[in-house]
């Protein structure tokens, strides 16, 4: 019997060839795409940017961008081998000449079949030049694949957003347009299908009857670093919340696909996202607290930092209370907060389940308390879960105390584990696009952020209002102290 070859056979172009995302994220992916044997010899890349430079150089920039990575130097030779630079720029009809050229050139040395994948790693508003070009200059083949990946930020808000979806629709269909979030890439956040859908133990309670709030938090530790001036005209509700949060929220809160691939997925998840609840102007006041770091005597406060205005009003925090207008989750707030120079560097999902509604053992002794039942979902830096119970201790009479039940992913599973882009570009290899964004979830997730935006807009911040290395404003914390809850991660 003939085993079927795991290799996939593709053109990659790079726009943004020469930039930080493709040398910190997407070279070392393709490289580990390269050593696990899913690219092998029938794929070429052409990156391309404006500065000169030659294929050697662009060589040894491929060789420097896996130096951390414990490789073999006959083997990276090897791949950058298959690495092509051309130097142009975008808005030049040009450049789509000469790579229409290069693109055919190397299709046929590399037996490429005309499948092209086409990489935007570049600002936003060169997108649509480029998607129209690839159309009018045919750089897109009748024969093969055609799939264009798009980097965040799609949109500033719902008409920015719409905009550039109108001018990617002119070239591409929706199923050849990969909108990359690279959570939906994490190995805990794909998990999370798995485990409601897998276990009936937790799917069965998943709903209002029994979970009582659910809790998300990614927290940064660094500041604005070298993307200062892209932040400082985005800030943390659009960077964090418009897309990675919602996603991570949708996933959480789905009702089951018909089928788990792309198709259920993206009808589930528009569903719920068109459930968010939209709130009026004054709810946003009481429900969306935003937040920007001030300054220590170790630590550069938000307006200091390189290339932010020193009068800025741009959130670097954000937290919210999410409610879904739905029958599953009515009544059950959603809390989320993330934002820079906080305590420490994870990512945590805490579905808080509500109490037995009385407790049997309490006539015994005072001290006797039931545990809340949290079930912790640790996205990064450990990868597993916890599941807060309540048990009996050890020993003569009877006392309850809260037990831990605890998964991890070891340090082999968390080695051999997939960083997030070398996931999502094998998934785009193989035509899946369940772990991207469709753009009815984009228009539905700006949608609900807009008015959150709108509000801020309208009225100044007293800022900055939170110390580096805190969990960010008080507000964030009096968010749930006002109904009788607290984050189950504090500082
Ligand atoms: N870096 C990151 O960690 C992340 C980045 N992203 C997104 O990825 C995209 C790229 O980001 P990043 O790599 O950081 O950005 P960089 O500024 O590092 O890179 C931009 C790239 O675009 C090229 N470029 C700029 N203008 C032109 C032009 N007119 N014609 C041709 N090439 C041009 C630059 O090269 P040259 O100057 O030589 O022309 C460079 O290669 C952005 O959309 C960003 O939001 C998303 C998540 C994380
Ligand atoms: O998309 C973004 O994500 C990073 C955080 O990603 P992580 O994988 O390190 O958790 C964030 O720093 C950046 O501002 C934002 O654009």
């Amino acid at each position: 019997m003939k085993l079927m070859s795991k290799e996939k056979i593709a053109l990659f172009t790079i726009f943004g060839g020469t930039g930080d995302l493709a040398r910190r994220k997407l070279y070392p992916s393709l490289f580990n795409l390269y050593r696990k044997g899913y690219l092998q010899d029938h794929f070429a890349v052409i990156g391309t940017a404006r500065r000169p430079w030659t294929d050697e150089h662009y060589h040894e920039v491929i060789a420097d961008s896996l130096a951390d990575l414990d490789v073999d130097d006959a083997l990276v030779q090897k791949f950058a081998s298959h690495f092509y630079y051309q130097s142009h720029d975008v808005t030049d009809v040009q450049h789509y000449i000469t790579l229409k050229k290069l693109s055919q050139k190397l299709d046929d040395q590399y037996g490429l079949q005309g499948n092209r994948i086409f990489y935007l790693a570049m600002a936003p508003n060169f997108f649509g030049t480029i998607a129209s070009h690839l159309r009018s200059e045919n750089i897109l083949t009748p024969n093969g694949f055609n799939r264009v990946i798009i980097e965040k930020p799609f949109g500033r808000d719902y008409a920015t957003a719409k905009e550039l979806n109108d001018q990617l629709s002119a070239t591409f269909n929706e199923n050849q347009i990969y909108r990359i979030d690279h959570y939906l890439g994490k190995e805990m956040i794909q998990n999370i299908p798995a485990m409601r859908f897998g276990n009936q133990i937790l799917e069965a309670l998943w709903n209002h009857d029994y979970i009582d709030n659910v809790q998300i938090t990614l927290s940064e530790k660094l500041g604005v670093e070298e993307r200062a001036v892209y932040y400082d005209n985005s800030g943390a509700l659009r960077d964090m919340v418009q897309n990675h949060i919602l996603q991570i929220l949708s996933l959480l809160t789905m009702e089951q696909p018909a089928n788990f691939d792309e198709d259920g997925v993206n009808a589930e998840k528009v569903k719920v996202l068109e459930s968010l609840h939209q709130y009026t102007s004054d709810e946003v006041s009481t429900n969306f607290v935003r937040g920007q770091y001030g300054a220590t005597d170790t630590v550069t406060g938000y307006r200091q930092e390189d290339k932010i205005e020193p009068d800025s009003t741009m959130d670097s925090f954000v937290a919210g209370k999410i409610m879904i207008d739905n029958e599953r989750w009515s009544g059950v707030p959603f809390y989320v907060r993330t934002g820079k120079r906080l305590k420490d560097k994870f990512t945590r999902i805490d579905v808080v389940f509500k109490q037995p509604l009385t407790n049997i053992f309490q006539n015994l002794s005072a001290e006797n308390q039931l545990a809340t039942n949290v079930l912790t979902i640790n996205v990064e830096p450990e990868a597993g879960f916890d599941l807060q119970m309540t048990g009996k201790q050890v020993g003569q009479g009877f006392a309850t105390m809260p037990v831990n039940l605890h998964y991890q992913h070891d340090a082999q599973e968390l080695a051999d584990s997939p960083e997030a882009y070398e996931r999502l570009l094998h998934d785009i290899l193989n035509g899946d696009a369940t772990n991207f964004t469709h753009w009815h979830q984009v228009a539905a997730s700006w949608k609900f952020v807009d008015v959150i935006q709108k509000y801020w807009d309208e009225h100044q911040p007293e800022f900055p209002n939170y110390a580096p290395g805190s969990m960010g404003p008080q507000a964030a914390d009096d968010l749930l102290t006002r109904d009788d809850r607290q984050w189950v991660y504090k500082d």
